[in-house]
């Protein structure tokens, strides 16, 4: 998958040098790169806002700076597959598994981060209309930041996770909260076997897989129902079995 980022600030993508996204960058697994709007700046200040029409407070990103910029990155493109043109925003369609899984399937994504009160709406409308661009705005939550970089990242993290060969043990997506189960997920322990008077369930120094399995499954269907029971009212009818509905 490649991803291009477009931002006035690139060094606030630098955490996608870390950790596993950084490590799938370097073994081609991924192939991101970040661009600094303002290199499509025309003028000496490098200008990429102006006021808003109507008035109001702020300021709002300008246009033909953003064409400039998304035809260069959208043209810079091997197969000319289609792409998905994320603008993050406080407006969008909230971020959930399922979108990053839609995302992970796509061959390219180019993020479109925002500052100031917005970029101009014109900016999406036309692009739009590109054959090959499907547009989406996408927020992380119903809280609003200062732009649209922290959310790149979180969109970036979530996707790429979901790559293959990018996590270690494909099955830990499973089990995972927000999973292919749909659950929370279970609690988990690891050494000391008690610690500050705290031991570890018995059932999981047990040896007995078949039980170990059990209780994961009923504790992830506890978490759920207590804490997300909307979650469980999205599960596929099949997903639950006789035995969960003991829980
Ligand atoms: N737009 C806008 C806007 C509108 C009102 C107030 C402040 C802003 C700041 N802003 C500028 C760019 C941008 C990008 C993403 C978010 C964003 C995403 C989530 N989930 N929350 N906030 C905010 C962003």
């Amino acid at each position: 998958m490649r991803i291009d980022v477009l931002t006035i600030f690139p060094d606030y993508l630098a955490p996608l040098d870390l950790s596993l996204v950084g490590k799938a960058r370097r073994s081609g697994l991924l192939d991101l790169a970040v661009h600094d709007l303002r290199d499509w700046t025309a003028d000496r200040h490098r200008t990429v806002d102006d006021t808003p029409f109507g008035g109001g407070a702020g300021m709002v990103m300008r246009p033909d700076v953003w064409g400039e910029a998304l035809d260069a990155v959208l043209a810079d493109d091997d197969a000319g597959q289609p792409a998905v043109l994320l603008v993050p925003g406080p407006g969008g369609e909230v971020l959930t598994q399922r979108t990053a899984e839609e995302l992970a399937g796509a061959r390219r994504l180019v993020i479109a981060c925002g500052r100031y009160e917005g970029i101009d709406a014109r900016v999406a409308e036309h692009y739009a209309t590109r054959p090959g661009v499907e547009v989406r705005e996408i927020s992380i939550g119903d809280y609003v930041l200062n732009g649209g970089e922290v959310a790149a990242l979180v969109v970036i993290e979530a996707v790429a996770r979901l790559l293959p060969g990018v996590v270690g043990n494909p099955e830990s997506l499973v089990e995972e909260s927000h999973g292919a189960a749909g659950l929370l997920e279970y609690p988990v322990y690891t050494k000391p076997p008690e610690w500050r008077g705290h031991a570890v369930p018995e059932v999981l120094t047990s040896g007995h897989h078949g039980k170990v399995a059990r209780w994961r499954r009923d504790r992830a269907l506890e978490r759920t129902a207590a804490r997300r029971p909307d979650l469980l009212a999205r599960l596929a009818p099949d997903a639950l079995d006789p035995a969960d509905r003991r829980v």
